[in-house]
C-alpha cells in the first residue's frame, strides 16, 4: 500500500459514484485510481467525464470486469454501488482480496448476507462501512453527543421522520430501485434505510425490541420479476417506552424532515439526509409552551435554530467527503472501526424485521 494515499477503485459507473469520485479528490488522503465496469467504452467515458470537471491526483485505469479490478495489488480500497442484490459475492470478492469496502446502502437483501459480507471483511482484517453519509456529517455527530451527554429535550420519547421524492414514469418503469431482483427492499431500502439508521442513531445504537411495516403501495419495474415497496410506513418500539416511525416512498414529493421528542421539548430536521444547500447545516429545538390564565390561553412558541458550519456537499468538510476521508484513514492506519459494521447489522436487522412483518400482514415482529 502506498504510506500517505489510499487508492480506490470503482466497481461499476453508478451516477452516485460521481459525487464520490468528487469527494476522493477533495478528501485530501485518497485518490481514485481505477474504474471497473461491464463496458470497458462505459469505464473509460465515465473517467473522462469525471476526470473533465474533478481531475484525480494521478491516473485513473479502467477495466471491462470488476473482476480484473479486484485482483490489482495497486488498489487498497473498493467502493461498491453495485445495485443492492448483486452486491453480495462482490464484497466477499474484494474483502477475500484484501480490500478494503465501502459498501453502497441498503447493504444487502438479508441480514444474513450481512453477517456474510462482514466475516469475509473480519477474517482478511480489512474495514467495512456502508454508504450512509449523513454518518459522517458534524451536525448528526453533534446532535448524536447532545442526545447521549447533555438531554436538551429530556427523555426521548418519540422519533418520526420522513423521505421522499416523487419518482416520475421513467424512473417507475426502468429505475433500478423499481426491479426486484437488484433492489428487492424498494423504497423502503432507498429510503427507509436512512429512516432507521437515524433511530438508531438518536437512541445510542440501541435496538428496538419489536417492529412492524407495511407496503403502502407497490411498484414493479418493467423488467422486473417482483414488485418492490414503492411506499413504506414502519414502527419500532423500545424496551424503554420510546417508539419510533416512519414513512418513505418514491411517490410523494421532495420531504427529509425528521423529529426527535422528548418530554422537554423537540429537535426538528427538514433535511436529515442532503442537507440544503449552504454553508451549514441547521436544526430547531423547539419547547414551546402553553399559559394559561383565566381568559388569555396563549400557545407561545419557543423555538431556537441551531447549526454548525459544514457545507452541505461538493465542498472539504461536506459529509460524504468525511465519509470517504475517514475510511481511509481507517485503511492508512490500519485501524478497524467496528462501529460501521455494527451499525450496518442492525439497520439491516431491522429492515428485515419490518419486511417480514409486511409479508405477515403488518403484525408486530420480536427482535
Ligand atoms: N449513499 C448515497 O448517498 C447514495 C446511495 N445510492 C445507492 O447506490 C446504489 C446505486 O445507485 P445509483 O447510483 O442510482 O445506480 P445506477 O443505476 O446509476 O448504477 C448502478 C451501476 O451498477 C452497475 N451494474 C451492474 N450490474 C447491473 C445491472 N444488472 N443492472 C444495472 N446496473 C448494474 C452498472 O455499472 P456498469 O454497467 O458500468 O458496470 C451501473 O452503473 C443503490 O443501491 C443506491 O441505493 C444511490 C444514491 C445515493
Ligand atoms: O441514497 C440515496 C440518497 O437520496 C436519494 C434520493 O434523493 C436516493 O434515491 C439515494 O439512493
Amino acid at each position: 500500500m502506498s504510506e500517505s494515499i489510499c487508492r480506490w477503485g470503482f466497481l461499476g459507473s453508478a451516477a452516485i459514484s460521481r459525487k464520490v469520485w468528487k469527494a476522493i479528490r477533495y478528501s485530501g488522503n485518497g485518490r481514485v485510481a481505477a474504474v471497473a465496469s461491464r463496458s470497458a467504452v462505459r469505464a473509460q467515458a465515465y473517467i473522462d467525464t469525471c476526470s473533465a470537471e474533478v481531475p484525480q491526483t494521478g491516473p485513473v485505469t479502467a477495466f471491462e470486469s470488476y473482476e480484473a479490478l479486484i485482483a490489482r495489488d495497486d488498489i487498497d480500497a473498493v467502493y461498491i454501488p453495485l445495485p443492492t442484490g448483486l452486491r453480495k459475492p462482490w464484497v466477499i470478492a474484494a474483502a477475500k482480496a484484501g480490500k478494503h469496502v465501502l459498501c453502497e446502502k441498503p447493504a444487502a437483501v438479508h441480514a444474513d448476507d450481512v453477517r456474510e459480507m462482514i466475516d469475509a471483511c473480519q477474517s482478511a482484517g480489512v474495514q467495512f462501512m456502508d454508504g450512509v453519509m449523513f454518518d459522517h456529517s458534524a451536525r448528526m455527530n453533534e446532535l448524536h453527543r447532545q442526545l447521549r451527554d447533555e438531554s436538551p429535550i429530556g427523555t426521548v420519547r418519540r422519533i418520526q421522520s420522513h423521505f421522499s421524492f416523487p419518482g416520475d414514469n421513467s424512473f417507475q418503469k426502468s429505475n433500478i430501485r423499481t426491479d426486484a431482483g437488484l433492489e428487492p427492499h424498494g423504497a423502503l431500502g432507498d429510503l427507509g434505510w436512512y429512516c432507521i439508521r437515524l433511530t438508531l442513531r438518536a437512541t445510542n445504537l440501541e435496538m428496538p425490541t419489536s417492529v412492524r411495516g407495511q407496503t403502502l403501495t407497490a411498484l414493479k419495474g418493467a423488467d422486473s420479476d417482483g414488485e418492490v415497496p414503492g411506499e413504506f410506513t414502519g414502527e419500532m418500539k423500545f424496551s424503554s417506552g420510546l417508539t419510533s416511525s416512519f414513512y418513505c416512498s418514491f411517490l410523494s414529493s421532495n420531504q427529509q424532515t425528521a423529529t426527535i421528542s422528548g418530554d422537554q421539548g423537540y429537535i426538528q430536521l427538514n433535511d436529515f439526509v442532503l442537507p440544503f444547500y449552504s454553508g451549514e447545516s441547521s436544526w430547531t429545538k423547539n419547547h414551546h409552551v402553553l399559559e394559561i390564565d383565566n381568559c388569555r390561553w396563549n400557545f407561545s412558541q419557543h423555538a431556537e435554530r441551531k447549526s454548525v458550519a459544514e457545507f452541505a456537499s461538493g465542498e472539504r468538510n461536506s459529509q460524504e467527503v468525511n465519509m470517504v476521508r475517514r475510511f481511509a484513514e481507517a485503511v492508512l492506519s490500519k485501524t478497524i472501526d467496528p462501529m460501521f459494521p455494527e451499525l450496518t447489522l442492525k439497520t439491516q436487522t431491522i429492515l428485515d424485521g419490518c419486511r417480514r412483518s409486511d409479508a405477515g400482514g403488518g403484525n408486530w415482529i420480536d427482535l
